[in-house]
């Protein structure tokens, strides 16, 4: 079951716990995910983590409906995601924003956001190509909204301003303000800082948290920058070889001897014992 967490401001009331049970994916003779199971409880920022090859791409296509599981369900509620396909999940409130920014770079931060209002559109392309009042009405509705979600990030400034102009912290906050476009109730961030700088970073985690606070979501992050993972994550799934070695507290998961075997053993820099929940983020990575 999942554990409730605080929260400040208010959890959505229609929002249900994420269960994932026993999950297996398999590519041929690669077990990429071996009969995971962990729950997302409601309005919970919670992070997967894992050393590379762990599986956590693997489980988030399954989430979002890239990949079938060969075993087991994942659950939101009454829908079985893992039963869905892709615009099915969008439709019951589960948004990705992607690690290798998905947008159009000629087209503007608003053009971009309103592609994210497409599937709660009303009024067919006809009457909105004809310019018939419901259709006005309507996108200058959602015209509102995408400004509204742009000012959330940050963004309201640049809101006609084509989207390969702006710094890459600025086009990843898009990515993150198309996905709440779709007005999620729960949220997939894929590596969200990956090639930030410590600044960009942590306006990002900043982000997230007023996110969280603001529209009462939840929130599941992969991510590698151990930093923002524990100060940022009310709880940690950790994943190694496609199994699950480890679900707690930021704290318990820090001082888990697997997890410590695990990331000491992958050769990977970031050691989570190492790493205080306030500690500063790891210096830029190489960009895409
Ligand atoms: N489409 C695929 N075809 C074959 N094997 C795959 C495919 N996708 C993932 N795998 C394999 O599944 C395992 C888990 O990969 P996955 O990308 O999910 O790990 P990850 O934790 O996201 O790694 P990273 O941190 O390096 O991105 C790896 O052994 C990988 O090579």
């Amino acid at each position: 079951m999942s554990e409730a967490v605080e929260v400040d401001g208010q959890i959505r009331a229609d929002l249900p716990p994420l269960e994932v049970e026993h999950v297996s994916v398999r590519f041929g003779a690669i077990k990429a995910l071996s009969d995971v199971s962990f729950a997302v409880a409601p309005g919970a920022i919670h992070a997967v983590i894992g050393p590379n090859g762990a599986g956590k791409s693997t489980m988030f296509n399954v989430l979002s409906g890239v990949y079938k599981a060969a075993e087991g369900q994942v659950r939101f509620g009454d829908a079985r995601l893992d039963r869905m396909r892709p615009y099915q999940i969008a439709d019951v409130g589960v948004a990705r924003a992607f690690q290798n920014i998905a947008l159009s770079g000629a087209q503007s931060v608003a053009e971009n956001l309103m592609l994210g209002r497409h599937h709660l559109t009303r009024a067919g392309f006809l009457s909105a190509g004809l310019r018939l009042p419901r259709a006005t009405r309507e996108g200058r509705r959602h015209g509102e909204r995408v400004a509204e979600i742009a000012e959330f990030l940050d963004l309201g400034d640049k809101l006609h301003t084509p989207v390969g102009v702006l710094s890459y912290g600025d086009q990843k906050r898009v990515e993150v303000a198309r996905a709440l476009c779709t007005e999620p109730r729960l949220l997939l961030l894929d590596e969200p800082v990956a090639g930030m700088n410590a600044e960009e970073t942590e306006r990002m985690a900043d982000a997230i948290r007023e996110i969280r606070s603001a529209l009462g979501i939840s929130i599941i992050l992969v991510e590698h920058d151990m930093g923002m993972v524990m100060s940022l994550a009310d709880r940690v799934t950790v994943l190694d070889f496609g199994r699950l070695i480890a679900d707690g507290t930021p704290a318990e998961v820090q001082t888990d001897p697997e997890v410590i075997r695990a990331y000491l053993g992958s050769g990977n820099e970031t050691d989570p014992s190492l790493v205080a929940a306030d500690a500063p983020t790891d210096p830029p990575e190489s960009r895409p």
